[in-house]
């Protein structure tokens, strides 16, 4: 069994954060750890609360895991802080293993999931680590401080992107609400790309959507899929849970985790060299 790491946030409602991490990692066979950085009181509607959980017991958590286990891949989400941010890059320095970002800033109602003047510590300390960094449109402008405003931007910000370190870039298009597609654009070091593109879904059962991506990503990293492989894969796995949503909450309900197995008939997503 393939054990793989989520380092994020806790999200009460269930539907993004640690609890969307672990519910595709168990979907895709894979066997999830956690490390909780803090939990935060949220549903569908919004962000009602947070409480960060304190650096040390971030690399308390991180280093049992590790001392008892053979992680193959993991990802961070919500890290809130510069401090948590630090301890973590300080413990993933020392290892070798798949590392994917996925720089959470904002929750989709607005609350802010990361402090102002932890983005400095993002770039310099964890992004130089990055097998993978998957950012939405949004925080590709702030990593890059390019402002996006057009196709030909996603690929001026992605190159800023790659010089801090980063192996491989996902641009996320989920935020380009005119498109009738989902197109997020992957870049990498040595210079080449591709598309995925998918059908975008006409809903509001989108939270979550950066997190399952990610945790997929991570998971078929961990059961060993090429990079461009477990890439791909989990934008199958994201269009399946955002195509068949469950509806429950009042506000931006979660996806749906069930359907990678169940709905394996979604299947559309197009890839090609850009
Ligand atoms: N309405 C949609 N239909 C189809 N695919 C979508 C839709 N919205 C987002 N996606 C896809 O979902 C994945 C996640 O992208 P998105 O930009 O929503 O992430 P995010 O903003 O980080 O999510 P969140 O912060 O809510 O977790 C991408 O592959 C994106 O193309
Ligand atoms: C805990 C947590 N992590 C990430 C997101 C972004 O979707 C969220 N809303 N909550």
């Amino acid at each position: 069994m393939d054990v793989v790491m989520t380092i994020a946030g806790s999200d009460s409602g269930g539907g993004a954060g640690i609890q969307a991490d672990l519910k595709t990692f168990q979907e895709l066979k894979a066997f999830g750890t956690s490390v909780i950085t803090a939990l935060t009181a949220q549903n569908t509607m919004g962000v009602d609360g947070i409480f960060p959980t304190t650096p040390d017991f971030v690399a308390q958590q991180m280093n049992s895991v590790f001392q008892d286990f053979d992680v193959k891949a993991l990802k961070t989400g919500m890290l809130f802080s510069a401090e948590i941010i630090e301890t973590v890059a300080a413990i993933l320095k020392e290892q070798d293993f798949q590392i994917v970002i996925d720089p959470v800033m904002i929750a989709k109602g607005g609350a802010s999931l990361l402090q102002q003047e932890a983005v400095v510590a993002l770039n310099t300390k964890l992004l130089p680590l990055a097998t993978v960094l998957t950012p939405n449109i949004p925080e590709a402008e702030v990593i890059s401080g390019v402002a996006i405003r057009k196709e030909e931007d996603i690929e001026i910000a992605a190159k800023i992107i790659l010089e801090k370190g980063v192996q491989c870039v996902v641009m996320k298009g989920g935020h380009l609400e005119d498109l009738q597609q989902a197109t997020d654009t992957v870049f990498f070091s040595d210079g080449t790309s591709f598309k995925m593109q998918s059908k975008r879904i006409q809903t509001k059962h989108t939270h979550g959507t950066g997190c399952t991506f990610s945790a997929a990503i991570t998971a078929f990293l961990g059961k060993g899929y090429s990079l461009q492989e477990a890439i791909i894969a989990a934008k199958h796995f994201v269009q399946r849970a955002i195509a068949h949503p469950l509806n429950l909450g009042h506000g931006h309900g979660p996806t749906n985790h069930f359907a990678y197995q169940e709905h394996k008939e979604t299947d559309e997503v197009l890839v090609y060299e850009s």
